[in-house]
C-alpha cells in the first residue's frame, strides 16, 4: 500500500515577456529532444554537474499548451487522490513566471488557457463519473492564502490567522478552515473566484497582476465503498507560491518590503526543508519554521504524490532567478515522499481487529492469573522454578484457569530478564492495524506516547498562540482605533483650545475694557465732582455779586434820600411860588372892588343913594354865589384831588408791585442762571430787554399819568390861584365894603333911611364877615388840602423821578463805564463760568452717559461672558456627551460587527452552496450537477460517512 516514491518535478518556461525583450534579454535555456534537461548558457554552470543541464520528469519548453502541462505533468495525481492518496501539486519560479497561468490559467472558462486546477477538477469530476458504481464520493474544496505567516482562509476571509494542527488520526490540518461540498466543476470554478477575489494583490514592478501570498486550494475527496463500507480519503494540495525572486529585484520597498522579507523567509524556509529532506545526515527537518511548510510537510517527505511545477523564464534578462528556480527544483526532486492511502478501516476489518482484541484480552487475563498464582507462591515463602515462571507465550498458549503451586523457597530475587511490559502479538497486530497513518517525519525518535503528547501540547500552543495573535491583532486594532480617536481628540482637544484661547482672549480684552470703562467711569465721577466744586465756586462768586448789587442799591437809595427831600422842598417852593405868582383878579373881583372903590367915594361923599346900595348889595349876593361857587368848586377840586390821591396809591402800589416783581424777576434770573444751565448772557439780554421793556412801559404809564397829573394840577393850581385871587379880592371888596360901611353907617345917623340901610349893611356886612370866615375857613382848609396835594404831587413826581432814576440807575449800571467794565468782566466771568459750567454739565452728561453705556456695556458683555462660559460649559458638556455617545455607538457597532462577523462566519458564507455533504457515486450514474444528487445509503444527508454527516450537520 505504500511505496516510497521521489517527487515529480516538471519545469516550465514561459515565453519571452515585453520587458524582457524591451530590456534586450536573449533566450538562454535550450531543450534537449526528450524534453527532460534543461540547458543554460549561462557562465554560471560553466563547470561541474549543471554543465550538462538540468534534468526533470519532463520540461515545457516556451509555447507548451496548458492540457500539455496537465497531461504529462498532472493528470495521473488526481487518479491517487481518487484512490485515498494525498495529493500535491505547487508551482515555483519568480514573479511574472507563469505559476498563475499554470495553476489556473489565463481564463478559467477558456478551455485552452484554463490551468491546471481546473482541468484537475473537471478530471475529479469525470473520473467519479466512471468510477464504479459501487464507489460514492464525497468532494469538499477549500481555499487559504499565507500572507506574512498567517493562514487566511480565503472563503471566510475574517478568519485571517488560523493555525496548522497535527493529530495523529487526520494528520497535519488547518484547524477552523471552512469547506465547501461541491458536485461540479462549476460549483468548484464559483468558489476559486469568490476565493481568488479575496485574495491580497500587490503590484510590482515585474508583474502587475502579480501574487505577493501563497495561495493554497484543497480538494478533499473521500471515497466510500458501499459495499465493504471502506473509506478512503485523499487530500489534494494545489499551491501556487508566491515569486522566489529576491526582494530587490521588484523594486518592492516600504511595507511591500516587509512582505517580501517574510515571503522569502518562507520560501528559504521551503528550500531549507528541501535541504534537510535531501540531506541523508540531517536530522531534523524544520517543517515549524514556516506556516507553508508546516502544511506543505506531508507533501515533502511525508505522505503525498507530489508534483512541484517549476516555473521559469527562458530570457538571459531573468537568467540568475531562472538558475537559481532550475536548482530548487533539482534539489526538490530527490525528495522522497512515501504515500499511503488514507483508509478508514471497513466493519469487517473493524471486526477482524475485534475478534484479534478479544483473543489478546483473554491471554492477558491468563497470563495475569498465571501471574497473580505465582505471586502468591512467592508471598508465601514458596519458589517457582525459572522453567515454570508465568509468560505471555503459556498464557497464550495455556487453558484459562492454569494455576501453578507456589514454590517455598520466597527469597529468591525476581529475575530481572522478565519483561514488565509483554508484548501480545495479537495486540501489537491491532495496534498496526489501527495506526494507518505514517508518523510525520518532525517526531520521529519520539515514542508513541511522547508523539502524542507532543502533538496535542503542540496544537495547544498553537491554538493559544492564534489566541494570543489575534488578542494582540485586536488590541493593535484597539490601539489604532485608540489612536485614531485620540489624534481626533487632540484635534478637537486643539480646535477647543484655540477656541479656548481665543476666547480667553476676548475674554480677557472685555475684562481690560470693564477695567477701562471702570476707569473712565472713575475719572468721570472725579471730574464731576470738580465741576460741582467749581459750580459751588461760581454760585458764591454769583451770590457775592449779587450782595454787591444790592449793597450798592442801598447806597444809592440812601444817597438819594437827602436828596429827594430837597427837590421836595424845592418843588413845593417852585409850585406855591406858582400859586403865588399867578394872582389874576376876576370880572367878579374887579367889579367888588369898583363897588369898594364906590364906597370909598360915598364915604368921601357922604351917603349911598339906594339904587347904589342895591347895585351893592346885589354885588355882594353876586360875590356871595361867587365865594360859594368857588366853595363848590374846591369842593370839587378836593374830591378830585382825592381821585388822584387814590390814583397815586393805586400807582404807588403798582409801582411797589412793579419793584417787588422786578426784585422776583432779578432773583429769579440768578437762581436760574444758577441752576440751570440756561446761557446767562442770553438771560441777562432777555432780562435787559425785558426789564427795558418793563421800564418803558412803566416810564410812559408814569410819564403820561404824570403829565396827567401835571395838567390837573395846573387846573387845579390855576383854579386855587383863580380862588385865591377871588378871595383876595373879594377880602379886600369886603374891607373895603367894611370901610365902607363905617363910613356909609357914620354918613346915615342922621335919616332913617339911612339907619335903616345902615342896618341892613351892617347886616350885610355881617353876613358877609360870617362868609368871609367860612371862606376863610373854606380857604384855610382848601391850602392845607392843596398843600397836602401839591405835596403829594410832588412825592410823586419825586418818587416818578426815582423810579426815571431808578431805571437810569439800572441803564447807567448796565451802561456805565465801570459798571459797563464790572458788568463786562462779570458777563464775561459769568460767561466763562457758563460755559465751563455747560462744558462741565456736557461733559458730566457725557460721561454719566458714557458711564451708563459702559455699565450697560459691562453688564451685556458680563452677560455675554456667562453666556460664553455657559455656552463653553455647555460645549464641553456636549462634547462629553458626545463622546461618550460615539464611544458607546463605537462599542454597539463594534459588538454588531463582531456579531455579523459571527454570525457571517457562521452562517452568512459567500458561497450558497457547498455546506451540505453531496455523496457522488461512480458507475456513471449521471453528473451531479446534471440531476439530483445520488441518494447514498439512508438517503440524503445523513447517508454520508460519519464525518460528512458531522460537518453538514454542523453547515446545517
Ligand atoms: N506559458 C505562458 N504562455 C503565455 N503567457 C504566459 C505564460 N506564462 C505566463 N504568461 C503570462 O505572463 C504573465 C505573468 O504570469 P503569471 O501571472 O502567471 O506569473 P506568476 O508567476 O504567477 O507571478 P506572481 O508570482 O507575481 O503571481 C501573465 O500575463 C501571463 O499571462
Amino acid at each position: 500500500m505504500a511505496s516510497s516514491t521521489n517527487i515529480k518535478v516538471v519545469c516550465r518556461f514561459r515565453p519571452t515577456n515585453a520587458i524582457e525583450a524591451r530590456e534586450g534579454g536573449e533566450i538562454c535555456v535550450s531543450f534537449d529532444d526528450n524534453l527532460q534537461t534543461v540547458g543554460m548558457r549561462s557562465q554560471a554552470v560553466g563547470s561541474g554537474p549543471e554543465k550538462d543541464g538540468f534534468t526533470f520528469d519532463r520540461v515545457f519548453p516556451m509555447g507548451t499548451k496548458q492540457h500539455e502541462v496537465f497531461d504529462y505533468g498532472v493528470k495521473d495525481i488526481v487518479k491517487d487522490v481518487l484512490d485515498g492518496y494525498n495529493g500535491t501539486v505547487f508551482a515555483y519560479g519568480q514573479t511574472g513566471s507563469g505559476k498563475t497561468f499554470t495553476m489556473m490559467g489565463a481564463d478559467i472558462d477558456s478551455d485552452e488557457l484554463k490551468g491546471i486546477i481546473p482541468r484537475i477538477t473537471e478530471q475529479i469530476f469525470q473520473s467519479i463519473v466512471e468510477s464504479d458504481a459501487h464507489l460514492e464520493y464525497v468532494v469538499k474544496v477549500s481555499y487559504m492564502e499565507i500572507y506574512l505567516e498567517r493562514i487566511r482562509d480565503l472563503l471566510a476571509p475574517q478568519n485571517d490567522n488560523l493555525q496548522v494542527h497535527e493529530e495523529k488520526s487526520k494528520g497535519v490540518y488547518v484547524k477552523n478552515l471552512s469547506d465547501y461540498y461541491v458536485s461540479s466543476a462549476r460549483e468548484v470554478y464559483e468558489i476559486m473566484r469568490t476565493g481568488g477575489a479575496a485574495r491580497v494583490i500587490s503590484s510590482t514592478n515585474m508583474n502587475a497582476e502579480s501574487s505577493r501570498s501563497h495561495s493554497i486550494f484543497l480538494i478533499t475527496i473521500q471515497q466510500r465503498n458501499t459495499e465493504s463500507g471502506a473509506v478512503k480519503t485523499g487530500n489534494l494540495y494545489l499551491v501556487d507560491l508566491a515569486g522566489s525572486e529576491k526582494v530587490g529585484k521588484t523594486g518592492a520597498s516600504g511595507q511591500t518590503l516587509e512582505e517580501a522579507k517574510k515571503i522569502n523567509k518562507s520560501l528559504s524556509a521551503l528550500g531549507m526543508v528541501i535541504n534537510a529532506l535531501t540531506d541523508s545526515k540531517a536530522k531534523h527537518i524544520p517543517y515549524r519554521d514556516s506556516k507553508l511548510t508546516r502544511i506543505l510537510q506531508e507533501s515533502l517527505g511525508g505522505n503525498s504524490r507530489t508534483t512541484l511545477i517549476i516555473n521559469c523564464s527562458p530570457s538571459s534578462y531573468n537568467e540568475a532567478e531562472t538558475l537559481s528556480t532550475l536548482r530548487f527544483g533539482i534539489r526538490a526532486k530527490s525528495i522522497k515522499n512515501t504515500a499511503r492511502v488514507n483508509a478508514e478501516l471497513s466493519p469487517l476489518e473493524l471486526k477482524g481487529l475485534l475478534a484479534k482484541a478479544n483473543l489478546a484480552n483473554t491471554n492477558y487475563q491468563k497470563y495475569i492469573a498465571a501471574l497473580d498464582a505465582e505471586l502468591a507462591i512467592w508471598r508465601a515463602g514458596g519458589h517457582v522454578e525459572q522453567s515454570e515462571w508465568a509468560s505471555s507465550a503459556k498464557a497464550a498458549s495455556a487453558p484459562a484457569a492454569a494455576t501453578k503451586k507456589p514454590s517455598t523457597s520466597p527469597s529468591t530475587p525476581l529475575p530481572s530478564s522478565r519483561s514488565m511490559t509483554p508484548i501480545i502479538p495479537a495486540i501489537e497486530g491491532l495496534r498496526g492495524d489501527l495506526d494507518s497513518r505514517p508518523q510525520t517525519p518532525t517526531v520521529i525518535g519520539l515514542d508513541k506516547d511522547e508523539r502524542e503528547d507532543f502533538l496535542k501540547r503542540e496544537n495547544e500552543l498553537s491554538d493559544s498562540l492564534a489566541e494570543k495573535e489575534s488578542a494582540l491583532l485586536a488590541a493593535d486594532k484597539i490601539v489604532k482605533e485608540l489612536r485614531e480617536e485620540l489624534s481626533f481628540l487632540k484635534e478637537q482637544e486643539a480646535s477647543v483650545n484655540k477656541e479656548n484661547k481665543a476666547m480667553s482672549t476676548q475674554l480677557n480684552e472685555l475684562r481690560l475694557q470693564v477695567e477701562r470703562l471702570d476707569y473712565d467711569n472713575k475719572e468721570g465721577s472725579i471730574t464731576i465732582d470738580i465741576l460741582k466744586e467749581q459750580n459751588q465756586d461760581a454760585k458764591s462768586e454769583l451770590e457775592e455779586l449779587k450782595k454787591q448789587i444790592s449793597e450798592l442799591k442801598t447806597a444809592q437809595k440812601d444817597a438819594t434820600a437827602e436828596d429827594k427831600e430837597k427837590r421836595k422842598q424845592e418843588k413845593m417852593a417852585m409850585m406855591m411860588a406858582k400859586f403865588d405868582t399867578q394872582g389874576a383878579f376876576s370880572e367878579k373881583d374887579e367889579q367888588l372892588r369898583q363897588l369898594l372903590a364906590k364906597l370909598d367915594s360915598i364915604d368921601g361923599a357922604g351917603a349911598l343913594s339906594p339904587q347904589e346900595l342895591t347895585a351893592i348889595r346885589r354885588q355882594l349876593s353876586e360875590g356871595q354865589s361867587m365865594v360859594r361857587e368857588t366853595v363848590d368848586r374846591l369842593r370839587q377840586s378836593q374830591e378830585e384831588n382825592e381821585m388822584v390821591t387814590r390814583r397815586r396809591d393805586e400807582l404807588e402800589a403798582r409801582v411797589a408791585a412793579l419793584e417787588t416783581e422786578y426784585e422776583e424777576l432779578l432773583e429769579k434770573t440768578i437762581h436760574d442762571e444758577e441752576t440751570s444751565d440756561v446761557d446767562l448772557a442770553e438771560s441777562m439780554a432777555d432780562l435787559k430787554v425785558k426789564l427795558e421793556a418793563q421800564y418803558a412801559a412803566k416810564r410812559d404809564a408814569h410819564l403820561s399819568e404824570a403829565t396827567d397829573l401835571k395838567q390837573q394840577l395846573e387846573m387845579k393850581a390855576n383854579e386855587v390861584r383863580s380862588l385865591n385871587a377871588s378871595i383876595d379880592s373879594l377880602k379886600s371888596v369886603n374891607e373895603e365894603l367894611k370901610r365902607a360901611f363905617a363910613v356909609t353907617s357914620a354918613g346915615i345917623e342922621g335919616g332913617k333911611n339911612l339907619a335903616e340901610s345902615a342896618q341892613d349893611l351892617e347886616r350885610t356886612r355881617k353876613a358877609i364877615n360870617v362868609q368871609l370866615a367860612e371862606f376863610d375857613g373854606v380857604k384855610k382848609s382848601l391850602m392845607r388840602d392843596l398843600q397836602n396835594r401839591c405835596e403829594k404831587v410832588v412825592e410823586l413826581e419825586i418818587q416818578l423821578d426815582e423810579i426815571k432814576e431808578q431805571y437810569n440807575n439800572v441803564i447807567r449800571n448796565s451802561n456805565s463805564k465801570a459798571q459797563q467794565k464790572k458788568m463786562a468782566f462779570l458777563e464775561r466771568n459769568l460767561e466763562q463760568l457758563t460755559l465751563v459750567q455747560k462744558q462741565l454739565v456736557d461733559q458730566n452728561s457725557s460721561l454719566k452717559k458714557e458711564a451708563g453705556i459702559a455699565e450697560r456695556k459691562l453688564l451685556a458683555r458680563n452677560e455675554r461672558i456667562q453666556n460664553l462660559e455657559a455656552l463653553l460649559q455647555d460645549a464641553d458638556r456636549r462634547l462629553s456627551i458626545q463622546n461618550q455617545k460615539f464611544e458607546a455607538q463605537l462599542q454597539a457597532v463594534k459588538e454588531r460587527l463582531d456579531q455579523a462577523r459571527a454570525q457571517k462566519a457562521a452562517t452568512t458564507s459567500p458561497l450558497t452552496f457547498g455546506r451540505i455533504a453531496k455523496p457522488l457515486r461512480g458507475g456513471g450514474g449521471g453528473t451531479p450537477a446534471a440531476g439530483p444528487i445520488p441518494a447514498p445509503i439512508g438517503g440524503g444527508v445523513g447517508t454520508a460517512n460519519p464525518l460528512a454527516r458531522l460537518q453538514s450537520e454542523e453547515g446545517g
